[in-house]
């Protein structure tokens, strides 16, 4: 008899990561972790999106059988992690200094299960075109860039910001699917697209 695959945990607030998970096809339940987010002075932005996927994943209980996922997501802009925005301020300054140029968009996932644990970091590039001062202002009144890192969607109205992406699309998004299916199955969890490769 083959062993029962075991049940998958998201640690996450962020729908946008409840909307990709579920393009893998598996079973899930979502559980949020709550986590002081600042970084360490000098933190590489790369150490810090892995530290945080495994504060989070620290942070919730892990059930026997049970594989938790967690994730962080940041904007990179000349080695410096922007964030979310605080204030309308900040937001603006952050789309401001995005504008007309590239930045990279780093997502660390961990998974974790009762034996072990694993983290890997995806790294997309994004170039914008240039933003103008009333896109920009135009943009701030609307919902989209206030629980987002750098103060952008690339899935809503912000996708109209960037002319290139190279790399995974939905790791900006929040989760990098092809990484994470590879991941999943490293922990015994097989996507539906994965059933006849297991
Ligand atoms: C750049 C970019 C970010 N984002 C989102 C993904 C993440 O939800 C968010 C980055 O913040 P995170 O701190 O990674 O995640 P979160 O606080 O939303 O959720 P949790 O910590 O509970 O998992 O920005 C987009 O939705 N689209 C984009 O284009």
């Amino acid at each position: 008899m083959s062993t029962p695959e075991p049940t998958l945990v998201l640690g996450s607030a962020s729908p946008r990561r409840t909307e990709l998970l579920q393009q893998l096809g598996l079973a899930f339940t979502v559980c949020p972790a709550d986590i002081d987010e600042t970084p360490f002075s000098d933190e590489a932005p790369r150490d810090y999106v892995e530290r945080m996927a495994r504060e989070k994943s620290a942070a919730l209980d892990l059930k026997e059988s049970t594989v938790l996922l967690t994730a962080d997501t940041s904007v990179v802009l000349e080695e410096q992690s922007l964030g979310k925005p605080e204030n309308k301020d900040h937001a603006r300054a952050m789309l401001t200094a995005l504008s007309g140029r590239s930045h990279e968009v780093l997502t660390a996932v961990c998974a974790r299960d009762p034996a072990r644990s694993e983290v890997i970091v995806v790294r997309t590039v994004v170039e914008f075109g240039e933003l103008s001062g009333r896109l920009i202002d135009d943009y701030l009144a609307t919902d989209e860039p206030w629980d987002k890192a750098g103060a952008y969607a690339l899935q809503g109205l912000g996708g109209s910001f960037v002319r290139r992406v190279e790399g995974s699309v939905s790791n900006v998004i929040g989760l990098p699917l092809f990484e994470l299916r590879e991941l999943l199955q490293r922990f015994g969890l097989v996507p539906v697209l994965g059933k006849d490769a297991a």
